[in-house]
């Protein structure tokens, strides 16, 4: 095991104040790594970055906590990379060098994906490979023979490997130099305990072992134990232990308060009044609501795609492929860590699919996850259109906005019921009145008369979406998927980057959407409404409609997010204490003064 040491978080602030304009190659990074980073507009480390690619440069066993977008993947990556760039060619190789191992299959392929662009980008010959645990036996022993230096997968595919024997224990034992262990802390919450175990008496003791992590919790120190001895802790003092720091502080957060049947109207209120900004990640707990809100909004002329664990793997990576290319602006996703919908889909969901008949059930996969990991290229805002049962699980929801440098909103639609969630998540992350750190405000532009002015439409429209409707529109979407799956994993093959094949934000309704529902008329506006609306419109135009675009990003570091000028009083201006029920309060006119004046917080 490499040397190790206890390093404590007081003496890391310590370090990251003095040492936060640093660039990556004063931190050590290889030059051919330098000029990648370039290539992809990556400036400057963010702070876990700073202190522990030095570190792992060192050849320490690290374990490394900092909340989610706060870079950890090239703080391995990196070091990772040029330790094999440099490492001794003909040394004897008889199992990969490298495992990175995560808990889903998209965190895989992202983590590939990332590996790959940065291996490109160097013009090094490194050989790496994903596997996953569905993949044949044979399949498996084809990817790895060679063998290649880096291998990015689950545990549990390592395990398979080792059980059905396409790797050896020996061979891991005599050529494994890092191992890394990504999303640790949900390593285990996936039930990966048992491979994980499978494979650490082969980890030779000269290993050096990387633990990354958003959360500490037990589940971390326990996989610390079972793998590390004595490393380096890093917990950054902005993320660290303390509970009320763990949301990005470039994420402004609010609630709603609405009636759980009224929830369709008001996510119709605020997407369709253009009240956030785009791109939109929303949170459903079951896949059936995500078809049902769906099929809602496209009869509104609202396109939006879902994402779920029932669809086929390809079908899935491709639907986050486009949603980060900016194909479509508004991603459904479920959260199935959420939901009691865990175990199967339901039979009548895939009536009629050939495969269905072929397998007569088709389980949901138990690697997929949304909330943790995966890198949603812009999301601009999170909506919560169900609350999650867990104040972890908002963190991760919330976290997939404001990655790295960029700023996000979250708006979470809270019914009474879900109203003691909200206070148990207020009371975690430190929403203190006096302090301003954390708040979760009420969201102050959409009014009441707004919300009211389309209840008619919206109740019309939600009455046709009926449960039958929304059974019958997941079943074709998983047919078309499975159909559709095949022919991406042959076209992609050959097209890597033909990414508008296939639009996964189709329209599912049996009947188009009546032109009269697209837009909005006037009339039906308040003047609030009209005056939020053009806020956040000038918030868009003044951002590029883009706030990662090249240039603007840093306009906007410095003079603020225009959005966050327009959110800025409403966040300071609290109420005093959660409504059971009801609407947002209308913005007044001293509020709407302070709106233009406010230059930004
Ligand atoms: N130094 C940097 N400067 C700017 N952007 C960066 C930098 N480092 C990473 N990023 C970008 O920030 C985003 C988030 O990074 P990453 O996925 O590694 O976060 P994370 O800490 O692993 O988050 P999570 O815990 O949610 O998985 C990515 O799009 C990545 O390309």
């Amino acid at each position: 095991m490499a040397e190790t040491h206890e390093d404590t978080p007081k003496e890391t602030v310590h370090k990251e104040e003095e040492e936060e304009d640093q660039s990556f190659e004063e931190l050590g990074v290889d030059a051919r790594l330098l000029r990648a980073l370039i290539k992809k507009r990556i400036e400057k480390p963010t702070p876990i970055q700073r202190v522990a690619i030095p570190l792992i440069l060192e050849g320490k066993d690290v374990v490394a906590r900092a909340k989610t977008g706060s870079g950890k993947t090239l703080a391995y990556l990196l070091p990772l990379l040029q330790k094999l760039f440099t490492a001794n060619s003909d040394r004897k190789k008889l199992a990969p060098n490298a495992f990175v191992l995560v808990p889903t299959r998209e965190l895989s392929q992202q983590v590939y994906a990332e590996v790959k662009s940065l291996v490109e980008l160097c013009r090094v010959q490194l050989k790496v490979v994903q596997l996953n645990s569905n993949m044949l036996a044979n399949d498996l022993r084809a990817a790895l023979a060679g063998p290649p230096d880096i291998l990015i997968s689950t545990p549990a595919c390592v395990a398979k490997c080792l059980s059905c024997g396409v790797l050896q224990a020996a061979s891991i034992n005599a050529s494994l130099e890092t191992l890394v262990l990504d999303e640790a802390d949900l390593l285990l919450s996936y039930g990966y305990e048992n491979d994980i175990k499978a494979l650490t008496p082969h980890v030779p003791r000269s290993c050096q072992c990387l633990l990354m992590s958003a959360t500490s919790s037990a589940d971390v120190d326990k996989l610390k134990k079972l793998i590390l001895h004595n490393p380096f802790i890093l917990t950054l003092p902005e993320v660290g232990n303390h509970k009320d720091e763990v949301i990005p502080k470039n994420v402004q957060q609010f609630w709603i308060s609405c009636p759980a049947s009224d929830k369709l109207l008001y996510i119709l209120a605020v997407l369709k009044l253009g009240l956030v900004q785009k791109k939109v990640l929303i949170f459903t707990n079951t896949i059936d609501m995500s078809f049902r809100l769906k099929l809602f909004l496209e009869k509104f002329g609202i396109r939006s795609a879902v994402l779920n664990p029932e669809l086929p793997q390809n079908s899935r990576l491709h639907i986050l492929e486009e949603f980060n290319a900016g194909l479509f602006d508004y991603l459904i996703a479920t959260d199935l860590s959420q939901s009691k919908e865990k175990d199967e889909v339901p039979k009548e969901s895939i009536v009629g699919s050939r495969k269905s008949r072929k397998h007569a059930k088709i389980k949901l996969d138990s690697e997929f996850g949304v909330v943790r990991g995966i890198d949603f290229k812009n999301v601009y805002t999170v909506i919560n259109f169900e609350m999650p049962q867990s104040v972890a699980g908002y963190v991760h929801r919330i976290g997939r906005t404001g990655r790295a440098y960029n700023s996000g909103a979250s708006v979470s639609l809270v019914s009474t019921d879900e109203m003691d969630t909200l206070e148990e998540i207020r009371s975690f992350v430190g929403d203190d009145e006096n302090k301003g750190t954390n708040s979760i405000a009420e969201f102050p532009l959409l009014t009441k008369n707004a919300v009211e002015s389309l209840r008619y439409r919206a109740e019309d429209v939600a009455k046709s979406v009926t449960r039958i409707a929304v059974r019958e529109s997941r079943a074709q979407d998983l047919r078309n998927e499975i159909l559709n799956s095949e022919k991406l994993k042959t076209h992609f093959e050959t097209n890597p980057k033909d990414l508008d094949l296939l639009k996964h934000d189709k329209i599912l309704s049996k009947n188009a959407p009546p032109p009269h529902l697209r837009d909005v008329p006037e009339y039906l506006l308040d003047k609030p409404t009209k005056e939020a609306r053009e806020m956040v419109k000038l918030a868009r135009d003044a951002m590029g409609n883009n706030n990662r675009r090249k240039g603007s990003k840093r306009k906007l570091r410095k003079e603020g997010d225009p959005l966050k000028a327009i959110y800025a009083t409403a966040s300071s201006k609290r109420p005093h204490k959660a409504r059971k029920t009801g609407g947002s309060d209308s913005l007044n006119s001293s509020d709407r003064h302070k709106h233009k004046k406010n230059k930004g917080i």
